[in-house]
């Protein structure tokens, strides 16, 4: 059996630490550099307490030579970041971005929403979606490249929400409204004067509205390999008192005819063959508390007829199928282990 040796950057942060806590108990990875910036001298137990196994280990500055020598690099840094050190990375190592940078086709999509040059697309790592209109899964466009980029933890969950119902053309891509309640770890460690504990706690506030949000053009760029000609879409985020989680609330309009059981059926077609899509059963509405801690989306759907509108609920938790989970799935599929190896779908509750 093979080892293969995987280094974190990023790794005092959010998504560097569950990476790391999901590679701990990865059978076919050891886990070599773990590297940040202004933590670097610093025990890893310091940043990452929950860590027990690794908190001797010291963090590193983050450069080529650090990351080099491993089979696997992660990163897990701030956008620009993760352009700039894996143009010195060699091609041979495989590198998996949690970061923005190489998620867009469109250079103007990206230069329009995070303001800057465009470091390249990379192989987009959400296994689950739906290409070529529903034909194909982007698993396959993963198989022995060397380079991934992990989509953002927004994207995943309204992704995962609607593109059955596109793919079948059962609802206008044109009409969509996603609304998100979002916990306060998918906006990282760094302080914000509007993450404080004393603003945020007991508080639900929406950050992001009208249309500028930076996932918005990934969003349709996922719906469109799903089927979508056009797509049309408000998006809402609402930080709420959680660590973890995102629950996204996703309806479109329906075309004419299209009847319950035709939704349902698309939705079980789509995921009953997915081990970390789970379908609930009808009338069990997803909650993010049983996400926590798994690779898991879990999904339920219904038709909201006084509207004529179809509405998809998605939880995840954001760090694990959203980031780190995800990035680990999309390595196993791409060093050619079986795709659920090290993952759990089984969540922390209560
Ligand atoms: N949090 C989430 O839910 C999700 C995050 N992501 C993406 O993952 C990436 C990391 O996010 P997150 O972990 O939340 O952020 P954090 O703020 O929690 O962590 C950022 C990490 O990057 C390091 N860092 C900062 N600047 C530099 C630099 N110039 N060079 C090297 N390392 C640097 C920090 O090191 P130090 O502490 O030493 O300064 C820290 O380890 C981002 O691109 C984010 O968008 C993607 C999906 C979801
Ligand atoms: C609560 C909060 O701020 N969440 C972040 C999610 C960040 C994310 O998904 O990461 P990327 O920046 O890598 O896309 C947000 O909505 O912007």
């Amino acid at each position: 059996m093979t080892t293969y040796t995987a280094a974190v950057a990023g790794a005092s942060g959010y998504a560097g630490g569950e990476v790391l806590r999901i590679l701990s108990a990865h059978p076919d990875v050891e886990v070599g550099a773990v590297t940040a910036a202004s933590s670097a001298g610093a025990r890893l137990g310091e940043h990452q307490p929950h860590l027990v196994d690794l908190a001797d280990r010291v963090i590193e500055p983050t450069t080529a030579e650090t990351l080099s020598g491993h089979d696997v690099v992660f990163l897990g840094l701030p956008h620009g970041e993760s352009g700039r050190i894996a143009a010195e990375l060699g091609d041979d190592v495989l590198v998996i971005d949690c970061g923005a940078d190489h998620r867009l086709d469109d250079a103007a999509d990206w230069e329009r929403f995070y303001g800057s040059d465009h470091a390249g697309t990379w192989p987009y790592g959400l296994p689950e979606l739906m290409t070529d209109g529903g034909a194909g899964r982007q698993r396959d466009a993963l198989t022995d490249v060397r380079r991934i980029a992990v989509p953002g933890c927004n994207v995943t969950a309204v992704t995962l929400g609607l593109q059955p119902a596109v793919s079948a053309g059962l609802v206008a891509p044109t009409d969509v409204v996603a609304v998100l309640a979002n916990g306060y770890s998918g906006a990282g460690k760094a302080p914000k004067p509007h993450l404080l504990a004393s603003e945020g706690l007991g508080a639900a506030s929406p950050y992001a509205v009208g249309g500028s949000h930076r996932h918005l053009p990934e969003i349709a760029q996922n719906l469109r390999k799903a089927g979508a000609a056009e797509v049309t879409l408000s998006f809402t985020p609402t930080l709420v008192p959680m660590a973890r989680g995102i629950l996204a609330t996703v309806t479109a309009r329906l075309e004419p005819g299209v009847t319950p059981q035709g939704v349902r059926s698309a939705y079980a077609e789509a995921y009953d063959d997915e081990t970390f899509v789970h379908l609930l059963p009808e009338g069990q509405w997803p909650t993010t508390a049983a996400t926590v801690g798994a690779n898991a989306a879990h999904v339920q759907v219904t038709v909201d007829d006084a509207v004529g509108r179809v509405v998809a609920c998605v939880a995840i938790d954001n760090l694990v199928k959203g980031t780190a989970g995800g990035a680990v799935q999309s390595m196993n599929i791409a060093l050619g282990l079986p795709e659920s190896t090290g993952l759990s779908t089984t969540g922390v509750a209560p």
